[in-house]
């Protein structure tokens, strides 16, 4: 599994460009982290890489297929996708949410079987929240909500996931199990693309490492060759420490400095 970007670019009003011309790949097992200040595109990004937007310009594949000319269905199959927030509107119960993951794999109008109810009560446990599988969806915290949509994509079970700042509203314990996780995802053979506003989880997860501002991908790289003092400062216009912890030399942290 592979999907390649080729010289994306999008505008939601045909004039002003949110990004142009935007290219990169990613392969199976391996984790891309976009960073970027607010507003830079990272969102709009993640909804093209999913189809729900169109590019004005350029293409995205699937191992060489265009994601175009797949069907919503075809594509459910391929890529998961966990938006950055989600408004509740229906009072259901977060198995049933978890279920909705299943739906790619049903035929029309059918209804989840043993096997699927299974795989959406694995996906609750392995992210520790299947206490909550009565719970209506409306009547949990953000966080919850935010583990129960990362339960779901994990019992869609598809080759490609897309996650919006998918630590957004998680305590930090929860943060990290859930990076955890998606290590996990990704030796199983996942391909993920996250975007985060935390540079230390793309220390913690990626391969890859795209800083997207002023609508291209500023660099790109590892995460030791990208989240530099000085990339840091032209993106966030703000001052940091990156270096190797002292205990461990192998984790490299960044630290900014408030002074
Ligand atoms: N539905 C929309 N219609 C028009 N413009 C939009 C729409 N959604 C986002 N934008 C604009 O597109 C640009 C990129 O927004 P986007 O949400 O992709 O950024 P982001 O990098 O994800 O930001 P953040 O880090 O704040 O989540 C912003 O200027 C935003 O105002």
């Amino acid at each position: 599994m592979r999907l390649d970007v080729h010289e994306a670019t999008f505008s939601y009003d045909g004039s002003r460009h949110i990004f142009a011309d935007i290219s990169f790949s990613v392969q199976e097992r391996n984790i891309m982290c976009l960073l970027g200040p607010n507003g830079a595109g990272k969102s709009t990004l993640m909804k093209c890489l999913n189809n729900l937007m169109p590019l004005s310009k350029g293409c995205i594949q699937i191992d060489g297929q265009d994601i175009r000319s797949l069907s919503r269905q075809e594509l459910t199959r391929k890529i998961a996708y966990v938006p950055q927030s989600h408004i509740p509107t229906f009072p259901f119960v977060a198995l049933d949410v978890v279920l909705m993951g299943r739906a790619p794999h049903l035929n029309f109008l059918a209804v989840p079987g043993k096997k699927d109810i299974e795989i959406a009560k694995q996906a609750m446990n392995s992210l520790g929240i299947y206490h909550l599988r009565d719970k209506r969806y409306t009547e949990i915290s953000g966080g919850e909500r935010q583990l129960v949509l990362l339960a779901a994509v994990i019992a869609q079970q598809t080759s490609i996931l897309l996650l919006d700042e998918p630590t957004s509203h998680l305590d930090f314990g929860n943060q990290i199990r859930l990076l955890k996780i998606i290590n996990s995802l990704a030796e199983q053979g996942m391909l993920v693309i996250m975007s985060t506003h935390f540079p230390d989880h793309a220390f913690l997860t990626a391969n890859t490492v795209a800083i997207i501002a002023g609508g291209k991908i500023a660099k790109q790289g590892s995460p030791a060759e990208v989240i530099t003092e000085e990339n840091i400062y032209q993106t966030y216009g703000i001052k940091v420490i990156v270096g190797q912890v002292n205990c461990d030399k192998s984790l490299i942290t960044c630290v900014p400095l408030i002074r």
